[in-house]
């Protein structure tokens, strides 16, 4: 902080007095590093440094704005058993503490801190640790993302010195005539994590905070695979990334974060970074189908598909088994779910298996006996179609990597697999993640809401093998959404029932809890022509950062379309395609498929109408699957939502393009 060299001095003249008063026997290192961190909290951070003599438990506690850190001085890092016993000391001292609305602090969010004394060194296993060196002290007061404001470092600083036994709270005090003075006590950089802090409150207190239900799944010992299921916003990923830090820090060896969506990992990625920095480099945070072909490329047998040729081989299997499908169901992207979602997918070989009854859970049609086999030759037509011109599609690729698998187990075993909206992943998808991730304790956690399928799935978990009996785990308190936000998204939950992920009723969105108060929710309804200056007219009037707002469409055609209105508005947009969490003053814009599992400040949602002529429970089933994308697309929003319905569609020659 800008400190003056008169203030720098009297306040390590100050640190000296108080470290000599209340903790006399410290060795020479620890009493120069200690004087450093304390002249550095005399901004908006705390300091309890351990008044008894060196043992397992860490050297202090800081608390500031990034969060709670428990800091080490040594050499190095200590040799386990101490290492274990000085994190489950700083885990557990710190349990107790709770914020205003009885959330605990979770021992998962300290961060643990080495500061080696003298010039760096490099260590190669740091373990849980961010390693600092003494002159890189500094660092640790660089505000790069504030969560907690000063009224919560406040609160949890008054819990922590009655908490924290055997620590003393110390602080130093800047002369009164240097602390009013302009850049002192950094009064501006103050200010402005305040307002940073504010902007985020009070979701990003997660990265500290937990309900107590969260908190116990993070630190729950499973003896085998675990499952997390419940609402949106409930909080699914947020304790699946903490418990990911959590067995991190028990356990050594890679780390696996993935999804089906392609556009999560990044986003995820960032706030792991947050949460755990020190792990960073050990965990990976990749969607299924690129590790799946990593994977391949370092086995030696690189497999890609050719979307082009694929829809080019669907499209000529369609044509000729078209006349004996369009009776049963006229749409061919139906047929495509049935080759992808269900023949393919669930990994049949045989017309026999496919003739199984109750394999096809999740589809309305019925199919009878001849159907199945004609579906069957179609099926067969497109293999052979694929075979023809060497291609192979996303089912066949999995396929492959699961086969190679299990000819040959991974060479380095992950520590932990973390598998989020997982009901979006196919059966055969899921066979391959129980093969890569083991079903050892504490190895494989599953993570999802069968409310929030935007593909048709049918499975559980327990078709994959992968037993969770007694290890599957509910949350039902929303924190994303504010009230008014949660009871418009709460409209389109019209299902009876809702699937944990393995056969069992879960619970609905209707049933959720809310954890937030305020926000607001408006409709609109209106013609294609009166569109574009509405939407306009909502962006502008936005209060939300339009870096903070995205746009949610349902079909890939509906993107021109809007694409068009923002342009000619000149608005900035950045595709859901390419956002990775970092911060921009951009409208994202994308589909709800690519919208799954993230949240913005403000959310616009336009829905066209559907495909007309739909009829039979083809339609039923498709109506459905809007009504679980609607719901996703709602919850998106945290603070505001607008949701915007074309009645009609104006003549749109070439807008679709
Ligand atoms: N303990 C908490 N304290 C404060 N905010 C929280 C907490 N848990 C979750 N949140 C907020 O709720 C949001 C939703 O959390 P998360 O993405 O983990 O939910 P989810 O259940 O995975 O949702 P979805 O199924 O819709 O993807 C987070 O971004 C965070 O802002």
């Amino acid at each position: 902080m800008g400190l003056t060299k008169h203030a720098r001095r009297v306040l390590q003249q100050q640190a000296s007095a108080l470290l000599a008063e209340h903790v006399p026997r410290l060795g020479a290192d620890r009493r120069r590093i200690l004087t450093a961190l304390l002249v550095e909290t005399a901004g908006n951070w705390r300091l309890f440094v351990r008044a008894d003599p060196p043992d397992a438990r860490a050297d202090a506690f800081l608390l500031g704005p990034e969060g709670l850190f428990a800091v080490t001085v040594a050499a190095g890092p200590p040799e386990r058993p101490g290492l274990h016993a000085l994190v489950r000391h700083a885990e557990e001292s710190c349990a107790g503490i709770r914020d205003g609305r009885g959330r605990e602090l979770t021992g998962s969010a300290v961060h643990f801190v080495l500061i080696t004394p003298g010039p760096p060194v490099a260590l190669p296993d740091p373990g849980p640790f961010r390693v600092l060196a003494e002159p890189e002290v500094a660092k640790l007061f660089k505000r790069t993302a504030p969560h907690l404001t000063r009224r919560q470092i406040d609160a949890i600083g008054e819990q922590a010195a009655r908490i924290l036994d055997g620590y003393v709270p110390l602080r130093v005090r800047p002369p009164a005539h240097e602390a009013s003075a302009a850049g002192f006590l950094d009064a501006g950089r103050l200010v402005e994590a305040e307002v940073a802090a504010a902007q985020l409150r009070p979701f990003d207190s997660w990265l500290t905070f937990l309900h107590p239900h969260q908190r116990a799944i993070v630190t729950r010992d499973y003896r085998g695979p675990a499952r997390i299921s419940g609402p949106a916003g409930t909080g699914k990923t947020v304790v699946a990334l903490h418990r990911l830090r959590h067995v991190a820090r028990r356990s050594a060896g890679p780390l696996l974060f993935t999804t089906f969506v392609r556009t999560l990992p990044p986003v995820h990625e960032a706030a792991f970074r947050r949460l755990a920095p020190e792990f960073g480099g050990r965990a990976e945070f990749v969607h299924l189908h690129a590790w799946v072909r990593r994977f391949l490329t370092g086995r030696g047998r690189p497999v890609e598909v050719d979307a082009r040729g694929v829809r080019t081989a669907f499209g000529r299997a369609w044509s000729r088994h078209r006349a004996v499908l369009e009776p049963i169901e006229r749409h061919d992207e139906y047929w495509r779910t049935e080759l992808d979602r269900v023949i393919k997918g669930r990994g049949f070989t045989t017309l026999e298996e496919y003739r199984r009854p109750a394999v096809r859970r999740g589809r309305e049609l019925r199919l009878g006996f001849e159907q199945k086999a004609a579906v069957w030759q179609f099926y067969e037509t497109y293999q052979e179609m694929l075979a023809e011109r060497g291609l192979h599609d996303y089912n066949d690729v999995i396929d492959i990597a699961l086969a190679e698998l299990r000819r040959q187990p991974l060479e380095t075993r992950y520590a932990a697999v973390v598998v989020d909206e997982v009901q979006d992943i196919t059966l055969n998808g899921l066979r391959l993640i129980k093969e890569l991730a083991g079903t050892g304790p504490n190895q494989l956690l599953l993570v999802g809401d069968g409310q929030q399928q935007v593909y048709p799935g049918g499975w559980r978990l327990s078709d994959a093998g992968i037993p969770v009996l007694g290890r599957g785990e509910v949350l039902r308190v929303n924190y994303r959404n504010r009230t008014e936000v949660l009871a418009f998204a709460q409209q389109f939950d019209a299902v009876n029932e809702v699937d944990d992920l393995d056969g069992a009723s879960g619970v609905a969105l209707k049933n959720a809890e809310a954890g937030n108060t305020g926000g607001a929710a408006v409709s609109w309804r209106g013609t294609e022509a009166d569109l574009a200056a509405e939407l306009t007219r909502r962006i502008a009037g936005l209060t939300a950062p339009l870096g903070q707002t995205a746009l949610i469409l349902f079909q890939r055609q509906d993107l021109v379309r809007c694409r068009r209105i923002l342009r000619e508005a000149g608005i900035p947009v950045l595709s859901l395609d390419d956002y990775s969490g970092a911060p921009d003053d951009h409208l994202k814009v994308g589909t709800v498929h690519r919208a799954k599992g993230l949240d913005f400040q403000a959310v616009l949602v336009v829905e066209f109408p559907a495909g007309a002529g739909e009829g039979g429970a083809a339609a039923d089933e498709a109506a459905e699957l809007r009504d679980r994308q609607r719901l996703v697309a709602a919850t998106r929003a945290r603070d505001f939502l607008w949701w915007g319905v074309v009645e009609d569609v104006a003549d749109t020659d070439g807008a679709a393009g």
